[in-house]
């Protein structure tokens, strides 16, 4: 550890420094912004300890910030540890004095790890905004029409989807699609519009079966009955839902024919009936096309003319190679029909050999595995000529490219400051109304997601319904009750109402897709927090913002949730949350195309607590406008701590609300507690004394079993060794590190405790003489089980397989 705290404790004298604070790194904006809200939250406050640069700091040393001497009190130790009241039953709440005047702290600001990274650069010339690299194209030089697509068609597009022009991807995919029936890879960047990519062709050759080139009726008439000339296969429920959406305003233009999907989530008979009734265009998940395939006799494909497979690396990585394997070869395996049942003569107007089309925005080797067994001679279809002209470096480049247009940023926080940096840089998106719309917030897992849902939202939506909110009122939607509320914290006067929304793969998927349709439709300003069930393909307007809070797995992922924002031509942000030392290092595999600048986390904390946090109703605070930012995140953490250790018998609240999956294997759900609504006042069922905090110790848990899931060569940057679980802890507004953290892990770690929480404060001491209190590798002292064991890469393997397999397979995507 760079830093104990000690140099702190030297007296500095009463009067004012010269510089108080000196920031170092990132944008010469943001820190001139620091330095200046500093200065002026010094003079505010007279009161309040001002931030002085430790001497020695250096460049990257992010504690330099930090408050000054803290006086020994008598709850506290030396280090400005405060020794705070330990359990629930101890009454935690500080006397409303001590947050006043700051002398009972969280000691955010203390014992740090600093930055490796030099990030200060020479003030950098505001750069030319990029050029959006996923727009369609300008309207005086292409349109769809141009491309081959039929004058009516064309118009739909123009008039009731406000869709002018292609995009690059289209221009290319569109033309080779129509007249040549050869296989394709579409390989384009994020929200480039390779869905319509893939569909018109598709919708105007199945619409030339009737209609002549002038677009007059040809005496042949296809309706739904007519056969099933494609299938669109897709990861997961939400993308096949949302594929058919698209789909469905399309065919708007040609209402004859149909379009429906077969993705579980509801009985195989209700599917059934409507393959039964006729479809033109069938969207299904692999594992449950598969299933209709074997079963259902109605389900004809020897008319079926395109299988397209969307997101093909996730399917892959999915599990679902064996699936595809024999979907493909039963397609294949059924004799094709040249002339339908009706005596339409399909060849020629549709392509005279099945074509299998393959679609990622990444190239994988399991991408490359997939086109081995679905694609024959297939043409690689890219955004642009120098791509597809087979430039090597071209390729590479594109292959990972984010959109040019969006902007990436990197905050580096310590552990202990991650939560209240989170809810800093929410409050500063959301401080304007209409700023910022949408934000979505990667987090690693479900239990995590739940517990940051549940710690952020107001608690008043933590009543039960009111007769208002009864089911029977029109707009209530039940399945949204334990997934969408008011946001607490990140709001302002200047933007009141911020909903929250979480949406996990434990979720029931009637709970999903109501989540998902509440986020996107909704008109307020929203926040979504969810795990990487939402990173491929998902397509929600007027999303400004991605925060990855907890980065991804993989690269590829990490493109693939970044790519949330910034679609078609749109402006965008992503922010990457990482903790100083080997995490660091992560910004250097990522592709270089849009650089990731810098952010210092203080720039991000100042600029969010300028003004007083908005603390859920239930809650008060004796925070005042007068303390500086410093003390602002010390009394929110603070606050945050109480909240968990308040007991919900003595009244204070309950956080139970969120028992709505019934508890799937690997998302440690099923507690044997469930919704805090009427129905679970009348029968009470085994609960935990404190909800949130347990919720909050799952959190950490799974937290920690998933960080140990990046994948092999990630894990240099990722590396579980290096946790300081005690710091860790505090991002969860924990006290002290949860015990159980085994699963596969084996339990040969030390026990410590989140500094400045109870038993004493101080809490390090332990872990520190033996590692630190780090997750450490090779240590083997035997303890309660209550801390993180060594994790030697086997277990580490065999744990993250498992997970992989639980969470996709299983729980996390819920494919039927
Ligand atoms: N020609 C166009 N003009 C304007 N908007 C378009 C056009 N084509 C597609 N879009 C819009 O672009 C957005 C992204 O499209 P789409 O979801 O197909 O992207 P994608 O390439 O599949 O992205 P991802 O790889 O993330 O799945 C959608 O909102 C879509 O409506």
């Amino acid at each position: 550890m760079a830093d104990d705290g000690m140099l702190l404790n030297f007296e500095l004298g009463d009067a004012p420094l010269k510089s108080q604070v000196k920031f170092k790194g990132g944008r010469w904006r943001d820190r001139l912004k620091a330095q200046r809200s500093a200065k002026q939250s010094h003079e505010e406050s007279p009161d309040s300890t001002p931030p002085r640069r430790r001497p020695g700091a250096t460049a990257g040393d992010h504690d330099a910030g930090r408050p000054a001497k803290r006086p020994r009190t008598e709850d506290g130790d030396a280090r400005g540890y405060a020794k705070m009241p330990r359990t629930a039953d101890a009454g935690p709440k500080p006397p409303s004095h001590a947050m006043k005047t700051g002398q009972i702290s969280s000691s955010l600001f203390t014992s740090n790890p600093s930055a490796v990274t030099d990030f200060d650069q020479p003030p950098a010339e505001e750069a030319e905004p990029a050029k959006p690299s996923n727009a369609p194209l300008s309207e005086g030089a292409e349109n769809f029409h141009s491309l081959g697509i039929s004058r009516r068609v064309a118009q739909h597009l123009a008039t009731k989807l406000e869709m002018k022009a292609p995009t690059a991807i289209q221009k290319n995919t569109v033309p080779q699609l129509i007249k040549e029936d050869s296989d394709a890879f579409l390989q384009a960047e994020t929200g480039s519009g390779k869905t319509l990519a893939y569909l018109l062709p598709i919708v105007h050759r199945i619409m030339a079966l009737s209609l002549n080139e002038d677009g007059t009726p040809k005496d042949t008439k296809v309706h739904r009955n007519s056969g099933l000339f494609a299938i669109i296969m897709a990861p997961t429920r939400e993308l096949c839902k949302q594929i058919a959406v698209v789909l469905e305003k399309v065919l708007r233009c040609a209402p004859w024919l149909v379009c429906t999907t077969v993705i579980g989530g509801e009985s195989k008979k209700s599917e059934k009936a409507r393959i039964r009734k006729g479809v033109n265009i069938l969207i299904a998940t692999p594992g449950r096309l598969a299933d209709h395939l074997d079963n259902t006799k109605v389900l004809n494909v020897g008319t079926v003319r395109w299988l397209v497979l969307d997101e093909g690396d996730r399917m892959m990585e999915m599990g679902f190679e064996d699936d595809i394997k024999t979907i493909v070869s039963k397609i294949r395996a059924d004799k094709l029909e040249k002339v339908n049942a009706e005596g339409v003569v399909l060849d020629g107007v549709l392509p005279s050999r099945r074509v299998t089309v393959l679609c990622s925005a990444t190239m994988k080797m399991n991408v490359q595995k997939l086109g081995e067994i679905s694609l024959e001679d297939a043409v690689h279809i890219m955004a642009s000529k120098a791509e597809m002209d087979g430039d090597a470096e071209a390729g590479t480049e594109a292959v990972f490219a984010a959109p040019s247009q969006l902007k990436q940023a990197c905050i580096v926080v310590p552990a202990k400051l991650r939560l209240v940096t989170l809810i800093a840089l929410l409050k500063s998106t959301f401080a304007r109304k209409g700023s910022v719309m949408k934000a979505i917030i990667f987090i690693s897992c479900a239990d995590s997601v739940d517990f940051h849902y549940q710690l952020l939202k107001d608690t008043k939506a933590l009543e039960p319904p009111t007769p208002d909110s009864s089911p029977t009122k029109p707009d209530r939607n039940p399945h949204t009750d334990t997934t969408v509320a008011p946001a607490a914290y990140v709001t302002s006067p200047a933007n009141p109402k911020v909903m929250l929304h979480k949406l996990h793969g434990s979720l029931a998927q009637p709970v999903r897709s109501a989540t998902l349709n509440a986020f996107s439709t909704c008109k307020d300003p929203a926040v979504l927090i969810t795990t990487d069930i939402s990173s491929r393909g998902l397509d929600v307007p007027a999303v400004d913002l991605v925060i990855e809070y907890d980065p991804a797995f993989a690269v590829p992922d990490h493109m693939h949730r970044i790519g949330r924002t910034a679609r078609a031509g749109r402006p965008g942000k992503a922010v990457l949350f990482l903790m100083p030392g080997s995490e660091e290092g992560y910004t250097s595999i990522l592709p270089a195309s849009t650089p990731i600048a810098p952010q210092l986390y203080e720039s991000t904390l100042q600029k969010g607590l300028a003004s007083a946090v908005n603390l859920p109703s239930t809650h008060t605070t004796s925070e005042t406008d007068k303390q500086t930012w410093t003390s602002r995140a010390e009394a929110l953490q603070l606050h945050l701590e109480q909240r968990l250790l308040a007991n919900p018998a003595a009244g204070a609240e309950d956080e139970n609300a969120d028992g709505d999956d019934g508890g799937k294997p690997g998302n440690a759900k099923g507690k044997g507690y469930s919704n805090s609504k009427p129905k679970s006042w009348a029968k009470p069922k085994p609960r935990p004394d404190n909800p949130l905090l347990d919720a909050a110790r799952q959190a950490f848990r799974s937290h920690i079993r998933a960080y140990a899931t990046h994948v092999r060569e990630e894990r240099v940057y990722f590396d579980i060794t290096q946790l300081h679980l005690g710091h860790l802890a505090k991002a969860f507004a924990l006290r002290e590190t949860p015990g159980g953290i085994g699963g596969g892990v084996s339990r040969r770690a030390h026990h410590h405790k989140a500094p400045g929480g109870g038993g004493g404060g101080g809490g390090e001491k332990k872990g520190r003489a033996s590692g630190g209190g780090k997750v450490s590798r090779g240590h083997d002292h035997d303890d309660d089980g209550d801390g993180v064991g060594a994790v030697d890469e086997d277990a580490a393997r065999r744990m993250r397989d498992k997970m992989r397999m639980v969470m996709n397979a299983s729980s996390e995507f819920n494919i039927g």
